[in-house]
């Protein structure tokens, strides 16, 4: 393969094969072909041997990556037998205990792909899978990149776009489970249906609208088929292109070391060594879904049986990444006003308006911090964690307040599982929603400042061996290795900057300076993430030359 990359790129610089004595062989024929009418040599030798740096965390794009390919290729299998129509028939088929009952044509489909098509019901426990490490593998992404900072400038617009795809998948997952009509996912479709209808003023039209007339109507299956196959995984193709392209574009971001800074990047050639590595990791992916999919079984849509809006399934849960929505609302007390005959359901409507605010508090998150420091440098070189503990509070913050809600959102399971009270549940849900992630911000913060001190104590005094001295006057010491140049490099790169000031209020001449609301805010919310009590400070030369008793 290294010999094809370089074969290719001597080509380009030769120009044209004809040039040479020895006739071309078909690959490079095909190759000149090629390059006559897409550019490609210029192209290839532009990109391919881009130098990529490797970390095992940015294996986690691409884990996305390959379970958005699976859910395409499971997807289109279950596109070719699955009826998305809420048409009533009469079951007649392979699967016994519902014989002779009133199903929709899209149930009836799905215990079709389950029980008759060959392999349909493991490409449909794969899709299903696939579907749960998709987003699972989007939220560990994320974090990735919002823990390193890897979303600072110039990668915002990548994290938006990035931010959008986690929207949409939650959306795609949604409709998807939606589709086989049984009585879970009719359930959840109830759910989005309450949801709507606490809009005030619009809500009962729009409902009306989706579900062409009253819930649970004939339509809402056959709409829902188009947003699922087509329209949501043809935006996110899109997306996933523009996002990788962008990738590509600025170059992925590493983490400190020596020989690594804002220019220069250590790491392997793309071509061939990312994409073998890449291509191994496909199938890595693959595999390990198809075996899951082959092995534990996911959605067992027979056991529900077919959705009737006057039955609901005891355990009804979504899937994990809807679970926190869903806890907002069970958590929420059931308030409603009632005023000129109409009603205003608080109950539902509030924790309705707070999930896009929980999203959006992610969307914006870059912008926010870049408007607090003012910063309008690029940064290409990582963060670790510790060095930005109110950003990493933050964050895990975040990360608790979404478990809190999931257990919200399961109270009936917790209840069941661990013999409590489901209104226990609920009240410590209730309370923990405020306290834990103040919390978790808290401790986290308190975290990182003590492993910032042990960096400081272990440049200053180095590495502690475990080796136990005994002096000959009777004292033991514990003997301390000095650092190596590259450890001492990563534990003190990062920068310190003072946070952002309004400066005197008075000017020299003693008139006062006019100072916005916006300023004030500003420069309180930078000493709350940059000032004095976020960071233990660097040691300096002269501390470290005294310590260490070296020269440097
Ligand atoms: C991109 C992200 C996608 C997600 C998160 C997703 C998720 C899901 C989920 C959770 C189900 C319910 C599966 C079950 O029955 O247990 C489902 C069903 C289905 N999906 Fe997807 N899907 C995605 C993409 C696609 C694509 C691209 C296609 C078609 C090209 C597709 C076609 C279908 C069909 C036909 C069903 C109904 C069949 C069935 O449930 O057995 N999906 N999807
Ligand atoms: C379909 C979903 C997604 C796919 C296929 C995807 C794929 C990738 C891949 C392959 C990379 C390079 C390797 C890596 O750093 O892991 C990457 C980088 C990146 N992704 Fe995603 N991603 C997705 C979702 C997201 C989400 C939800 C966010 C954040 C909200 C995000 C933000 C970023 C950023 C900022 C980078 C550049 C990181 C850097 O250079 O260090 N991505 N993505």
């Amino acid at each position: 393969m290294d010999d094809a990359a370089r074969t290719v790129n001597g080509s380009a610089q030769v120009g044209s094969s004809a040039q040479r004595a020895e006739p071309p062989g078909k690959g490079e024929k095909l190759a000149d072909w090629a390059d006559g009418r897409l550019g490609v040599y210029s192209l290839a030798k532009a990109n391919m041997r881009k130098v990529f740096p490797d970390h095992w965390s940015f294996m986690l794009g691409e884990i996305c990556l390959y379970s958005f390919l699976i859910l395409i290729l499971t997807g289109v299998y279950l596109t070719l037998f699955f009826e998305p129509s809420g048409a009533e028939v009469v079951y007649h088929g392979t699967y016994q205990p519902l014989n002779g009952i009133i199903m929709t044509k899209a149930y009836e489909s799905t215990l079709h792909i389950s029980f008759d098509v060959r392999g349909g019901l493991l490409i449909r426990q794969i899709h299903h899978w696939a579907a749960l490490v998709f987003v699972a593998g989007m939220l560990v992404h994320m974090m990735r990149v919002f823990f390193t900072g890897a979303f600072r400038k110039p990668r915002e617009v990548n994290w938006l776009f990035g931010w959008l795809l986690l929207f949409l998948a939650i959306l795609t997952g949604l409709t998807g489970y939606s589709l086989p009509d049984d009585l879970l996912s009719g359930t959840g479709v109830r759910f989005a249906d309450g949801a709507i209808l606490s809009i005030p003023i619009v809500g009962s039209y729009v409902s009306m609208f989706l579900f062409g007339g009253e819930f649970p109507g004939h339509d809402i299956i056959s709409r829902f088929f188009p947003i699922h196959v087509l329209l949501l995984p043809g935006i996110m193709l899109g997306l996933v292109v523009a996002h990788l392209i962008l990738v590509f574009y600025h170059k992925h971001t590493q983490y400190p070391g020596p020989g690594r800074d804002q220019k220069s990047v250590i790491g392997m050639p793309f071509l061939p060594v990312y994409m073998a590595k890449a291509g191994g990791f496909f199938f890595l992916v693959f595999g390990i879904l198809a075996v899951i999919g082959g092995i534990a079984t996911i959605n067992p849509v027979w056991a529900f049986g077919p959705y009737r809006p006057d039955l609901v399934t005891t355990g009804a849960q979504p899937d994990w990444y809807l679970g926190f929505s869903e806890g907002l609302i069970r958590v929420m007390p059931g308030w409603e006003i009632n005023a000129w005959g109409h009603t205003l359901e608080l109950g539902v409507f509030i924790p309705f308006s707070l999930f896009p605010l929980f999203m959006l508090a992610i969307g914006v998150y870059p912008f926010i911090e870049t408007w607090i420091t003012g910063d309008k440098r690029e940064h290409h070189i990582l963060d670790r964690p510790r060095n930005a503990p109110v950003r990493t509070g933050l964050g895990v913050a975040w990360l608790s307040e979404y478990f809190v809600l999931l257990i919200g959102g399961g109270n009936d399971v917790v209840a069941t599982h661990l013999h409590l009270s489901i209104n226990s549940i609920t009240w410590f849900v209730r309370i923990s929603v405020f306290v834990v992630p103040v919390l978790a911000f808290v401790v986290t913060k308190r975290i990182c400042l003590g492993l910032q001190r042990r960096d400081r104590d272990k440049v200053l005094h180095g590495r502690e061996t475990g080796l136990i001295k005994l002096l000959p006057h009777g004292e033991y010491v514990e003997v301390h290795e000095p650092l190596g140049q590259g450890s001492l490099f990563v534990l003190t790169q990062h920068e310190q900057n003072p946070p952002y000031e309004i400066g005197p209020l008075e000017d020299a001449n003693g008139v006062r300076r006019k100072v916005t609301v916006a300023q004030r805010v500003r420069a309180s919310l930078a000493r709350g993430m940059y000032g004095p009590d976020t960071h233990i400070p660097k040691p300096t030369k002269e501390e470290y030359r005294e310590l260490s008793n070296r020269d440097h």
